[in-house]
């Protein structure tokens, strides 16, 4: 649904050139969540700027619903971008107006006549759970609701595509979670196709179905989510369940297992202990639910120095389980496969 090839964007400011985005490759498949991850100034808001063309990359190609946009007429462009709707942080409603007048605006600038744009007006607040809330202005709502305005606004022209621009970051996390559950509802129900960018590990557990962490204008790795995961070394893995730096103890294998889907449900410590005939020390790890999946990462302690440990390291990745041994000097084995 959405491509975008070798993108670059640079800015200059006071005499210095900043590369904002780096050569980066993004595919966004119809129907998913997708959210770009990464810490302020990675790049993210210009990444997805450049997605409907608010920011105009130096160069690379983006192709929204099979449709390259940097080839299109400014009409054609603006006609383009009614299918790509928007949220922002700070909602950007008017404040002069009401919440009914603030979802009816994008309808007024695109000609809707007035009977037909009143019925859809009301049609867009039922949706996002507002119609009591038609005639308040956006003072006397509170922030969630005027995120739920935003969506009202961004999904007036029937789009397929919604960008979100850390959409939840000023709401409370009570807050956070209906907003995400509302997102989660249209992208199911509408079949709406959503590229969302945040610094929140939570927001991508919650509700996307694939993922890529930015950092420094570039992608470091991108793709579904249960495939991240269980990539080796995956800086998704050790986001979203962090464990401790290891303090490897001499006579001892630390592991890192991370498990997803069907493998969370097999009891593989005790099945290993039973195996080997060996005691399994458990040093610390979560269990989860990320998205549709169950995912848990463990870090688990044999006895014996890895090298002893081949066939107990063989019988866990057979098993399905991504495992990453912390060796003597404390480099991640699995991090280089
Ligand atoms: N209009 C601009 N002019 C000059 N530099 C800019 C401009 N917009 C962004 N930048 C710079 O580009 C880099 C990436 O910024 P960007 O806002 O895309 O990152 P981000 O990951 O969205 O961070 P944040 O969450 O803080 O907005 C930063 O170094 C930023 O200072």
């Amino acid at each position: 649904m959405i491509q975008i090839e070798k993108l670059r964007k640079t800015y200059r400011a006071r005499g210095r050139t900043v590369t904002a985005v780096d050569g980066v490759d993004l595919r966004v498949r119809e129907g998913e969540i997708f959210g770009v991850l990464g810490r302020s100034g990675a790049g993210k808001s210009t990444l997805l700027r450049c997605v409907n063309l608010l920011e105009r990359p130096d160069s690379g190609r983006v192709r929204v619903d099979g449709r390259d946009l940097l080839a299109l007429s400014g009409r054609e462009l603006r006609a383009a971008r009614q299918g790509i709707g928007m949220i922002h942080q700070h909602f950007g409603l008017l404040t002069g107006r009401t919440v009914a007048g603030n979802v009816a605006f994008p309808l007024e600038v695109m000609g809707v006549p007035r009977g037909e744009r009143a019925a859809r007006v009301a049609e867009l607040l039922e949706l996002v759970g507002l119609t009591e809330h038609a005639r308040a202005y956006p003072a006397q709502i509170s922030g969630g609701q005027k995120q739920r305005v935003g969506i009202a606004r961004a999904l007036a022209g029937r789009p397929r595509v919604l960008l979100s621009d850390e959409a939840t970051s000023a709401l409370d996390p009570e807050t956070t979670g209906s907003i995400l559950e509302l997102l989660r509802s249209l992208n199911r129900e509408l079949g709406l196709t959503i590229l969302l960018i945040t610094h929140e590990m939570d927001v991508v557990k919650r509700i996307c179905d694939s993922a890529a962490i930015m950092r420094d204008g570039r992608l470091a790795e991108s793709g579904p989510i249960a495939e991240l995961l269980t990539r080796p070394g995956s800086q998704l893995a050790r986001g979203l369940f962090p464990l401790p730096e290891p303090t490897p103890r001499p006579g001892t294998t630390a592991v890192d297992v991370t498990f997803v889907g069907d493998a969370a449900d097999r009891p593989f410590v005790s099945e290993l202990a039973r195996r080997y005939s060996i005691d399994v020390n458990i040093l610390g790890g979560a269990v989860e639910r990320v998205g549709d999946l169950r995912v848990g990462r463990l870090r688990i302690e044999l006895p014996g120095d890895p090298d002893v440990n081949a066939a107990q390291l063989a019988h866990l990745r057979d098993s399905g389980l991504t495992v990453e041994v912390h060796g003597r000097d404390t480099a991640l084995e699995g991090a280089a496969s």
